[in-house]
């Protein structure tokens, strides 16, 4: 890895951060830190505010109030040199016209000082058996993995994917978690927005959840929200029919559930929250509308 620009701190340091539309109040003075090697994700309904506030950290959008700092630079005014340090995999795919997915990513290499080689990322992303295939030919999942290998070639040291694994299947998502994980391994920071709560929860190692431009929590998946606290939920089938009970002391309850028996309660479920549960009760409680969770 070459060394940080901002040694020792922070990979991604936001304090204050607003950002306005015309009269309307897109983010909301928005703190938060990414470490260098982190998987950052940022959770929130649509309209949340998670594609502005990429948008800026990635340089593409002023902002209207609020420090911001990627690798020790604030992105607005970076350069050249800033930016080859940066991937980006945005939500709609580029235009490649009439060239192949060798060539797509043998252009884009160029443009690096120190770019990954094409016929290996190919492998990487699971693109070899399309080497030859036109990029405009490639099937929806496909051509998101072409994404993925176009924002990872110049070995970024943050690399930002906007809902990344829309359109994968589910063997493809794993594959792309698995890389994910690689690359973070290997000291790239990543910062990833995504509706799949099953994903932020394999994949990240810390949690932002935003919602009408505020950042309601941040926090490990296993946590965030109290999760770890809330009461975690017993079913069994007893004689008078489905009995259920919320404890949070579940392995004692089912101790004396068996004692209480004398043997194996018939269909016991225990079901602890999941992050999807207690996501959909933090932006529940902070009044997001139903249809844009
Ligand atoms: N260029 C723009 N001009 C005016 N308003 C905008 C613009 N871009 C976004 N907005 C508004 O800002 C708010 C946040 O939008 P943003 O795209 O950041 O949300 P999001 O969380 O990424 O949503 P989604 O999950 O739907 O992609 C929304 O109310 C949106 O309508």
């Amino acid at each position: 890895m070459r060394p940080l620009g901002n040694e020792g701190g922070p990979a991604i340091e936001v304090k204050g951060l607003r950002k306005l539309y015309g009269s309307s109040v897109a983010l909301h003075d928005v703190d938060l830190e990414v470490h260098p090697g982190e998987i950052f994700a940022v959770l929130g309904p649509n309209g949340a505010g998670k594609t502005t506030l990429v948008e800026i950290l990635e340089g593409f959008r002023p902002r209207d109030g609020g420090t911001v700092s990627v690798l020790g630079t604030d992105p607005y005014r970076a350069g050249e040199d800033w930016r080859a340090r940066i991937g980006v995999v945005l939500q709609t795919t580029g235009e490649f016209e009439d060239l192949n997915v060798g060539e797509v990513l043998e252009h884009f290499a160029g443009y690096y000082p120190d770019a990954q080689d094409p016929d290996e990322l190919i492998e990487r992303v699971g693109l070899g058996a399309k080497r030859k295939a036109r990029a405009s030919k490639l099937s929806g999942g496909q051509q998101r993995r072409l994404d993925v290998a176009l924002g990872i070639v110049g070995r970024p040291e943050v690399l930002f994917l906007d809902e990344p694994t829309t359109g994968f299947d589910p063997e493809a998502r794993r594959d792309f978690w698995q890389l994910i994980r690689d690359l973070a391994a290997g000291g790239t920071t990543i910062v990833l927005t995504t509706h799949y709560l099953d994903e932020a929860e394999h994949l990240a190692d810390r949690v932002a959840v935003i919602v009408g431009g505020r950042i309601l929590d941040v926090g490990v998946p296993q946590t965030l929200g109290g999760r770890d606290t809330e009461a975690t939920v017993v079913r069994w089938s007893g004689a008078d029919g489905p009995q259920s009970a919320a404890t949070t002391a579940p392995t004692k309850f089912i101790a004396d559930l068996h004692a209480r028996l004398g043997g194996e309660a018939p269909g016991l479920t225990v079901h602890r929250p999941s992050l999807e549960d207690v996501y959909l009760t933090m932006i529940g409680a902070a009044g997001a509308s139903p249809e844009d969770r």
